[in-house]
């Protein structure tokens, strides 16, 4: 399956967006999150450094949580049991999100600084 074209490939990638939308409540959660961001930018019109880093922000989250499924969903199906060293590979995975969420914060916190102090 390898040197498959551009389209091709984009629509596996879709499919696995599409895939994780259905079966994963926080990447939804995370998707809403990202349209408000996304209408408070819009709303502000903030400089675009401000797009940039919050877009980034937003990526970052959204681009753990697909990691942290396609990790899940890689372990469930290898390795179906209950194994510690299992639960610590989910743990760090969940860990990545909430460090990537943490950073989006931090730059949302920076940007309302930002705009309060205009
Ligand atoms: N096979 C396993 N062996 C040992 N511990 C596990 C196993 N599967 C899950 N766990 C433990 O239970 C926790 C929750 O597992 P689960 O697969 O429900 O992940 P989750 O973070 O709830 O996933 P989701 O993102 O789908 O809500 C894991 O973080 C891990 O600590």
């Amino acid at each position: 399956m390898k040197g498959q074209g551009f389209i091709r490939r984009l629509r596996f990638a879709l499919l696995g967006l599409r895939r994780t939308i259905g079966a994963e409540r926080s990447f939804r959660t995370h998707l809403v999150a990202a349209a408000v961001v996304l209408a408070v930018l819009l709303a502000a019109r903030p400089a675009p450094l401000w797009w940039a880093i919050l877009g980034l922000a937003v990526g970052l989250v959204l681009m753990a949580e697909l990691f942290n499924t396609a990790l899940e969903t890689l372990i469930d199906h290898l390795h179906p049991e209950q194994h510690p060293e299992i639960g610590a590979a989910k743990d760090i995975a969940a860990a990545a999100v909430l460090v990537a969420s943490g950073a989006a914060v931090v730059a949302g916190l920076a940007f309302a600084a930002d705009w309060l102090s205009r």
